[in-house]
């Protein structure tokens, strides 16, 4: 797993290209009140080129603030950025044609259905009509194009914005949070399609505050803390790097002492205590035994974002003191 460093590498240390690149970049907010908020802290991404990324953080950690510097409609305050090796934003009219983008919902016409919303923008971006029956296939939207786009689901009217982004054949997809307020059938459907959009060999950077959905979906991923990296790597790695173990004890409150002494991360739960960490279960019974407390359960529990996310955050917040938002 790497932490820092612009540069991603795989388990075997090989250097991939980076289809997205930023060094040190910043941004700071000055709102009306005259705070100073900073959004986007020193961070490091580095997406390799193939498959899906994730860029995962809680509500608030710069998310969307980053997307919205890589696309050029926000200005950083530091750092620099790269895509496709090009400097941005100086280079972007370059790249541009290579990047597909579902930052805000686009504004489609109501009237008009799915295909014919579909056929005006590839028309006016000079696409082949064509293209317009593969983008539409691309996101299984085939059997309702002839619907109006009045009458389609949340889902349906987020796989047509994939679909408009298809239109042009990016070798770059950008997604902010394209789950957001689909039913479970919508972020089903979305996420298939994100995935297809990956085997196919397209690069999806997909932003999310939803651990399970990064689990699910994507091959590689970014977490951020208060606009920081705190870490990147494979999905694989990053979960690979801790085991969560459930530790009965007759005394929590000594246990949880003894453990966070001995480097572990430590969180309470009913049942007793959840240990997130690197070491062997023949360590946590050392540790406790050494001091005095004897188990009456240990037993590893299923390793997740979450627990990684924890430990991570965890270690960014000592320096804070400020709290993440919700993560679900
Ligand atoms: N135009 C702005 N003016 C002032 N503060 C801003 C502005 N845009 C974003 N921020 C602040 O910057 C921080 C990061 O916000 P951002 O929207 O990038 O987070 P995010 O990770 O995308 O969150 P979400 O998941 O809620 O979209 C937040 O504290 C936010 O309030």
């Amino acid at each position: 797993m790497q932490r820092t460093g612009p540069r991603h590498r795989s388990p075997g240390g090989h250097v991939s290209e980076l289809v997205i690149e930023t060094r040190g970049l910043n941004k700071t907010f000055h709102t009306r009140s005259g705070a100073v908020r900073v959004a986007v802290r020193d961070l490091d991404l580095a997406v390799p080129a193939g498959g899906v990324h994730g860029f995962l953080g809680p509500n608030g950690s710069g998310k969307t603030t980053t997307i919205r510097m890589l696309l050029g409609l926000s200005r950083p305050t530091g750092g620099s950025m790269r895509l496709f090796g090009q400097d941005v934003p100086q280079r972007l009219p370059e790249v541009m044609p290579w990047i597909g983008a579902v930052v805000e919902s686009p504004k489609f016409s109501p009237n008009f259905t799915g295909r014919q919303n579909l056929l005006l923008l590839a028309r006016a971006i000079g696409e082949q009509d064509s293209r317009v029956d593969e983008a539409l296939a691309l996101v299984s939207l085939t059997g309702r194009d002839r619907d109006r786009y009045r009458a389609y689901s949340l889902g349906m009217k987020q796989r047509l914005a994939i679909a408009a982004t298809l239109l042009k054949q990016p070798r770059l997809l950008i997604l902010d949070e394209p789950t957001n307020g689909l039913d479970p059938a919508g972020i089903r459907e979305i996420r298939e399609t994100i995935r297809n959009l990956g085997e196919r060999g397209v690069t999806v950077l997909l932003s999310s505050h939803i651990l399970a959905e990064v689990q699910q979906v994507c091959d590689s991923a970014t977490i951020i803390g208060h606009g920081r990296m705190l870490a990147s790597g494979r999905v694989d790695d990053l979960i690979g790097t801790s085991t969560t173990y459930r530790v009965g004890v007759p005394d929590p409150d000594t246990a949880a002492r003894l453990l966070v002494g001995g480097g572990h991360t430590v969180r309470a739960e009913e049942r007793g205590l959840l240990v997130d960490t690197q070491a062997s279960p023949g360590e946590i019974t050392r540790t406790l035994a050494d001091g005095g407390v004897y188990l009456t359960e240990l037993s590893p529990v299923r390793a997740d974002l979450e627990s990684v996310f924890l430990q991570l955050t965890e270690q960014a917040t000592l320096g804070h003191g400020t709290d993440e938002g919700a993560l679900r």
